[in-house]
């Protein structure tokens, strides 16, 4: 009997996995890659075919110099037609009909926070786009070059009294430019100070920054694994729905505080703070506008408001500040670009710059993109098949629901779209400054993805960023700390970070 039940519960699991692993992890079709294992993908393949267990990123280039523009890959369960022909990824970005929101990793990102704008599609989209897309203007955006500059400020200031000594090598940048970002998001988002640029905030955290470092991190692992799994982990993890919870408090607690000011406060403080500006889109009555159909709602619900402030979060935070934390490796390494750039901030002696200086500041402008260029924080962006489509350049017919990568960091090292005057895998900022022949194809320049779904937050993260690379440039300068701290690599998660960053910082 018991033999029996054996087999048969045996037969059920090979029937189960031979109908997965035939569906979902095999090669199909003409497009080229490595087949998979189940579940696992190329996540092993990857780790072994390259020297050194390659990082993601010397994966894509791995696989491109392999297969060439167009091949399937597999990160774990989650399998993608990679795409590293610019003339491919400009039709994908220009027919939206055709490519919309990828749901690759957006599937995942629904479980834990459902009505956020990036996980939207439709008419759903194009009704949260209508609120959320007004706050990241330029004219908007320009009301918070003080807060972020007083933010910057305020760092310094806890580096004059805490990085006393100019030799001291500090590995601590991470969380130092994580902290600077969120305390400046906590302003501008709620117009509330998450205090994490007081003295002790490593010690001593708020409990809203304390559950926004929770969900993130949560967020993070959510990402990568596979739906169903990543369902069980978010429904086991008390820790982190907690967290969120204590967010959804606080979130509300601003709500009504915005709510019960009075109504000509209330349009000043529209000018300053994501919420406040959102709170003007509630609906007036939840249950009459969840009845309707979506085409014919009006304004956000509470809840949907507080998944906004959340994705915000989530979208603007991590990617900004891995920007900064590439910023201050590159100049630890490069002591020239630091004195160039500080030869252009001279002027201003140490002042407060204006958002124009800020515009004139050329050279920064070309430190800023290289950056971008080398190491910006999305390595590419999804689409997924709304029906049947061939691609332009290289030929191959994709299918309806199959999803494509657009290979940010490919295209961005590709010899075929940048002048040869610098090597495409160093930091060279020059190379935007002297291509008078306008050899550099800038379309080849994605960080901020392109088409209906590129970034929202582009213009704050571009203002964020200059201003404090310039505001720290007045002040200090970084060294090098070493090759054992400060080798760079990358360590990838929902963002590209460097493994190892380890500086001095010397008050010029
Ligand atoms: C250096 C900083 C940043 C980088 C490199 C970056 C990059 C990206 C990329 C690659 C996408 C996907 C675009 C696509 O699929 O075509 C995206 C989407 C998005 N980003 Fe950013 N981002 C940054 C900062 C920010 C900031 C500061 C905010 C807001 C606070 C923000 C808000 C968003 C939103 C809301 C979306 C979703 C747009 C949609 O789905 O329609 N981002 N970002």
């Amino acid at each position: 009997m018991f033999s029996v039940t054996f087999a048969i519960v045996l037969l059920f699991f090979s029937i189960v996995y031979y109908y997965f692993k035939s569906k979902y992890f095999t090669l199909h079709g003409p497009i080229p890659g490595i087949p998979p294992h189940f579940m696992f993908g190329n996540l092993l393949h990857c780790a072994f075919l390259l020297p050194g267990a390659g990082s993601i990123p010397d994966v894509f280039l791995y696989m491109r110099e392999r297969f060439g523009d167009v091949y399937q890959l597999w990160l774990g369960s989650k399998r993608m037609i990679m795409i590293n022909c610019l003339e491919d990824a400009q039709h994908i970005f220009s027919h939206r009909l055709i490519y919309d929101q990828g749901d690759v990793f957006t599937k995942n990102l629904k479980i834990i926070n459902p009505h956020g704008v990036i996980c939207l599609k439709g008419a759903e989209f194009k009704r949260h786009a209508s609120f959320t897309a007004p706050l990241f203007r330029r004219a908007k955006i320009l009301v918070h070059f003080n807060t972020i500059t007083e933010c910057t400020d305020k760092l310094l200031d806890r580096w004059r009294t805490q990085y006393k000594d100019s030799n001291e090598v500090h590995l601590d940048m991470i969380e130092q430019s994580q902290q600077l970002l969120l305390g400046i998001f906590g302003f501008i988002a709620f117009d509330y100070d998450l205090q994490t640029l007081e003295e002790n905030s490593g010690n001593n955290k708020h409990e809203l920054t304390e559950a926004f470092h929770s969900f993130l991190n949560t967020m993070q692992i959510v990402l990568q694994l596979p739906t169903f799994v990543a369902r069980i982990f978010w429904f086991l993890n008390f820790k982190a729905r907690r967290a969120r919870t204590i967010i959804d408090q606080y979130v509300n607690d601003m709500i009504e505080h915005e709510l019960n000011s009075p109504s000509e406060m209330r349009s000043e403080r529209k000018r300053t703070s994501f919420i406040a500006s959102l709170v003007t889109s509630l609906q007036e009555d939840e249950k009459v506008e969840a009845a309707k159909p979506e085409e014919e709602k009006k304004g956000l619900s509470r809840v949907e408001v507080m998944s906004e402030m959340i994705g915000f979060l989530g979208a603007g935070y991590g990617t900004t500040s891995t920007s900064l934390i590439w910023f201050i490796y590159f100049m630890s390494k490069n002591s020239q670009i630091q004195n160039q750039i500080k030869k252009e901030l001279a002027e201003y002696n140490g002042q407060h710059i204006s958002h124009e200086q800020l515009d004139s500041l050329v050279y920064l402008e070309c430190v800023l993109r290289e950056l971008l260029r080398l190491v910006g924080p999305a390595l590419g962006t999804v689409r997924t098949l709304t029906t049947d489509d061939k691609l332009p350049a290289s030929g191959f017919e994709l299918k309806k629901g199959e999803s494509v990568m657009i290979s940010f960091y490919a295209l961005a090292r590709d010899k075929r779209y940048w002048s040869d005057l610098y090597d495409l895998n160093e930091f060279h900022p020059e190379r935007f400054l002297y291509d008078t022949e306008h050899k550099n194809n800038l379309s080849a320049l994605m960080a901020f993805g392109g088409g209906h779904r590129q970034c929202m937050g582009q213009d704050l993260a571009r203002l964020e960023l200059k201003l404090i690379c310039a505001r720290l440039m007045q002040f200090v300068s970084f060294g090098d700390g070493g090759n054992e701290v400060n080798s760079g690599g990358y360590d990838v998660t929902n963002v590209n970070k460097p493994k190892k960053i380890g500086v001095t910082v010397r008050f010029d």
